[in-house]
C-alpha cells in the first residue's frame, strides 16, 4: 500500500498544458477514484485545482458506493473551486429504471448547484446501460444544473440521440472509437490513453478539421494496437 504522491501532479499538469490539454477529469476511472478513500480524493482534486491555476478546467468525479459521500464530495469540489462534478450510477444495488438513476443524480447535483453536472456512463464497468437519450431528456427537467454526460459506451445509436438533446454537452471516452464518435458530434473527448498520448488525438482531430479522413483513421488504428498491447499486458481485467 502507497501513499499519495501529490508532488507528481505539478509536473503533470505542466506536460498536459504543453499538449494543449484543456480539461482534466479529477479521480475518473484512469486516477483509481474508487479505490482511494474520500480524503485522498479531496487531497487530489485540491492539488489539481492548485497547480492548475485556471488553465486547465476541472472536473472532479465524485462517484462512490453511497451517495452520502459524493454529496460530500460534490460539495467539497463546489468549495474548493473545481469546474464541474461528474458521478457514476450507483454502483452495487444498481438503479432498476431510469427514474431511479436520475434521483440518484440529482441527489449529487443539488448539493453542488452552481457546478455543471455530468452523468458519468459507463456500462461495461457499471452494468448500468439505459437509453442515454432518455435518460438527458428526463434528467434535465428535474435537475437544473445538468450539463452533458461523459459517454463511455461504444453505442453510438444511442449517442446520437444524445448530441441532439438541447444545451447538453456530449465527451466521448471510448477512444478506440474516437474518430466515429466525434463524426456523429460529440463536442470533446475525454480517455485515459490521451494522458500519454496526446498528440495521436491532436493529429486526429486536426485531420478531421481538414477532411483528411485517411490520415485521421490512420491515427485511430494506432490508437486501437495500442489499446490492444495495453490490455494484454495491463492488469485491468476490462476487456473488449
Ligand atoms: C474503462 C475505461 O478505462 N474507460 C476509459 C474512459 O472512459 C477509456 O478512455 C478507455 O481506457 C480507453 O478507451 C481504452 O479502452
Ligand atoms: C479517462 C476517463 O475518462 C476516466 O478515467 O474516467
Amino acid at each position: 500500500m502507497k501513499e499519495l504522491d501529490l508532488f507528481k501532479i505539478e509536473p503533470y499538469c505542466a506536460y498536459l498544458l504543453k499538449n494543449n490539454i484543456k480539461a482534466i477529469y479529477v479521480n475518473g476511472t484512469t486516477g483509481e477514484g474508487k479505490s482511494l478513500t474520500k480524503d485522498e480524493r479531496k487531497k487530489i482534486l485540491e492539488k489539481w485545482i492548485q497547480v492548475s491555476e485556471g488553465r486547465l478546467k476541472i472536473v472532479a468525479h465524485v462517484g462512490v458506493l453511497n451517495v452520502r459521500e459524493s454529496k460530500e464530495l460534490a460539495k467539497h469540489a463546489e468549495e474548493s473551486g473545481a469546474d464541474a462534478i461528474a458521478s457514476l450510477p450507483p454502483l452495487f444495488f444498481k438503479p432498476q429504471c431510469i427514474d431511479t438513476l436520475i434521483e440518484h443524480c440529482k441527489a449529487i447535483a443539488d448539493v453542488a448547484p452552481h457546478l455543471p453536472f455530468y452523468y458519468y456512463h459507463l456500462p461495461i464497468m457499471t452494468g448500468v446501460d439505459f437509453n442515454m437519450e432518455n435518460f438527458l431528456r428526463e434528467a434535465k427537467k428535474s435537475i437544473p444544473n445538468l450539463a452533458g454526460i461523459k459517454f463511455s459506451s461504444k453505442d453510438l445509436v444511442d449517442m446520437i440521440g444524445c448530441v441532439f438533446q438541447d444545451n447538453m454537452n456530449v465527451v466521448f471516452g471510448c477512444d478506440e472509437q474516437l474518430l466515429a464518435g466525434l463524426v456523429t458530434g460529440a463536442h470533446g473527448a475525454v480517455g485515459s490513453t490521451h494522458n500519454f498520448m496526446p498528440k495521436v488525438f491532436e493529429r486526429m482531430m486536426e485531420n478531421i478539421k481538414t477532411g483528411e479522413m485517411q490520415k485521421a483513421r490512420e491515427e485511430q488504428l494506432r490508437v486501437q494496437k495500442l489499446c490492444r498491447l495495453m490490455y494484454k499486458y495491463g492488469k485491468s481485467k476490462y476487456k473488449k
